[in-house]
């Protein structure tokens, strides 16, 4: 389990961490999701003993990270895949991260071969692609057997095997009763890999709960309808207190379910040719609750 109390890291004038508590739970992969520059590296280093909080805390089961006594046993991490020295080789680099945490060398081969490098152990890291590279860094975040890890955007560069794998394999960590907590950007992928979300915006919480209950909190779903005779339903509906609106050659219908509407249309002899329940997304959930959050909007439309 991951605890923080009130924690803050200011550089100069900027809270990058402002006064943030919450507590990420063992048994279920929780997503770190926020704009650019919205905290979420900071609270990261924090939690693995790479930044020193300005005040507050953050421990790894109780306690700060510098007094883990085999950190890597306790926390794994992936935070930038590509800080391995590029002259060593994977086995190597794994060989010398064991020593250093007093794990037994046979682990080595274990981890390559959970992220299937071990055709490559023998190569350069500095020869490595991106999707091995973070592979490597996988493998180094996992040597300990952690019971905590913490990985930064660990698809990022991954073909659609590899982003597949990270996801069953990040499942596979949290249903062993491990604390998985994990950044991306890719809000389709977290949309299937995390259960629960932790969501920041300018250094403090936006929200912290399931991701079931953070779409629909924040973001409304609608049912979609063609019908010959869009007029006559649409005022139909809003006689029943529908909210309706028109777009194009279909009516976008809230407050019934599609089955009420196929229903109420079928009494009043009104054809349908389509009746879709349009579900909202993680991303028009992130986008509705972060809108005020980014630190830099692009003005559509203003290429040149
Ligand atoms: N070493 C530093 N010195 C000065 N400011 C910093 C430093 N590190 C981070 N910041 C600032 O702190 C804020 C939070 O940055 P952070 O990198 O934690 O955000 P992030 O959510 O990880 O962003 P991204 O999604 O872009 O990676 C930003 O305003 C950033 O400019």
């Amino acid at each position: 389990m991951i605890v923080a109390n009130a924690l803050t890291k200011t550089y100069g004038p900027t809270r990058a961490v402002d006064s943030i508590d919450f507590a990420v739970e063992p048994g279920r992969v929780t997503g770190f999701l926020g704009p650019n520059g919205a905290g979420k590296s900071t609270t990261m280093r924090m939690i693995l003993g790479l930044d020193r909080p300005t005040s507050g805390s953050v421990t790894v089961a109780g306690r700060r990270y510098h007094d883990l006594p085999a950190p890597l046993r306790e926390v794994g991490a992936l935070i930038d895949a590509h800080a391995i020295h590029p002259g060593r080789t994977a086995r190597d680099h794994l060989r010398w991260m064991a020593a250093s945490n007093g794990i037994p060398m046979k682990r080595v081969d274990e981890v390559l071969g959970l992220v299937g490098l071990e055709s490559v152990a023998d190569n350069r890291a500095g020869r490595f692609s991106l999707g091995m590279g973070q592979r490597l860094g996988i493998a180094a975040a996992l040597i300990g057997d952690p019971p905590v890890v913490v990985l930064d955007e660990p698809v990022n560069g991954l073909d659609p095997e590899g982003i597949r794998w990270v996801r069953g394999l990040m499942q596979r960590l949290a249903a062993e009763g491990r604390t998985v907590f994990v950044s991306s950007h890719l809000m389709s992928e977290m949309a299937v890999t995390a259960e629960h979300l932790l969501v920041v915006g300018r250094g403090q919480i936006l929200a912290d709960c399931s991701m079931a209950d953070f779409i629909s909190d924040h973001a409304a779903s609608y049912v979609r309808i063609k019908a010959p005779e869009r007029g006559r339903l649409a005022e139909l509906l809003r006689r029943e207190h529908c909210e309706v609106s028109i777009d194009g050659d279909e009516l976008h219908v809230q407050g019934r379910s599609a089955a009420q509407i196929g229903d109420l249309a079928g009494s009043a002899g009104l054809h349908l040719h389509e009746l879709t329940l349009v579900r909202s997304s993680l991303e028009d959930a992130f986008m509705t609750l972060t809108a005020d959050s980014v630190e830099y909007h692009a003005t559509v439309g203003a290429t040149s």
